[in-house]
């Protein structure tokens, strides 16, 4: 049976009088890549702050790598933590850091390894995610959209994580770089064993590397398998996403053969 090694159950988080999540359970096992999918504002990043704990929830449980959110002591949480990379969806490093520095900052609280080291380490993630030593030089004002998500990446995998949360990895790059991005992220996955909980709008990453992919809806997963589940779903909106004009054109061009 597959391992879970992120689960959540019965969750429910709101703002004020917004209920974001309500009642919403989903497991993620070992190894896989899931799609998470939904409306705008459907709760999608809120799940994913909830998960590692940067949202507080009213109701549920949320259990990391076996380790439960609200028993843990702060060190068993913290040494959870360690434990995974987060991509955030506007990239978030720091301004004033080289890509380097940014890669960096985090295996500087961590590992206790010489500044030699941990520069090679650092390079190294840096040629995994295609940056270059000149790139490792920039700021990141310096730096393109596809090239930010690459250091961001590069930032997130410093201290080899097991688990991947990338919140919208794709967004805001054309299709070549997203593509590009996706490879990768394939990649990290089959080389690495990564599992990977990723947010995302794009149909392409969905069926070019998820292998199971969950959609909000109403605070609530209401459709969760692999795309060829989703295409039967007759949820409204999971209906619309896959099955409406745009998602019916990536489902031909899947039953085509390629040219
Ligand atoms: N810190 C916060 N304080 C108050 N409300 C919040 C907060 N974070 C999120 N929300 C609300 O929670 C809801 C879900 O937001 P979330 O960012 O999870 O949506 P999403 O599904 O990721 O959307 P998108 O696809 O547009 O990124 C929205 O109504 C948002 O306004």
């Amino acid at each position: 049976m597959a391992e879970s090694v992120i689960t959540a159950e019965d969750l429910e988080v709101s703002f004020g009088r917004n209920k974001v999540l309500d009642g919403l359970s989903l497991s993620v096992n070992r190894g896989e890549i899931l799609g998470v999918v939904g409306a705008s504002g459907s709760g999608k990043s809120v799940l994913l702050r909830t998960l590692i704990g940067l949202v507080t929830k009213t109701r549920g449980s949320v259990s990391v790598l076996g380790v439960d959110q609200d028993t843990a002591s702060e060190e068993e949480w913290q040494a959870v933590e360690r434990r995974w990379g987060v991509l955030f969806q506007r990239g978030a490093l720091f301004s004033s850091l080289t890509v380097l520095q940014n890669v960096q900052f985090l295996m500087r609280e961590v590992l206790a390894i010489s500044q030699e080291l941990m520069d090679e380490v650092a390079m190294a993630k840096l040629e995994m995610v295609g940056l270059t030593a000149a790139d490792a030089e920039k700021y990141p004002s310096e730096l393109s959209g596809g090239m930010t998500k690459r250091a961001a990446l590069a930032r997130a995998l410093s201290i080899d994580p097991e688990i991947m949360f990338l919140d919208e990895p794709t967004s805001g790059l054309d299709p070549i770089s997203a593509g590009e991005l996706d490879e990768l992220i394939k990649t990290l996955q089959q080389t690495l064993g990564l599992t990977v909980f990723m947010v995302t709008h794009d149909l392409e990453s969905l069926y070019a590397i998820c292998d199971r992919v969950a959609a909000i809806a109403d605070g609530k997963i209401v459709a969760d398998g692999p795309i060829s589940t989703m295409l039967k779903e007759e949820h409204p909106w999971v209906k619309a996403y896959f099955r409406g004009q745009r998602g019916s054109l990536f489902a031909a061009q899947r039953e085509q053969p390629a040219l």
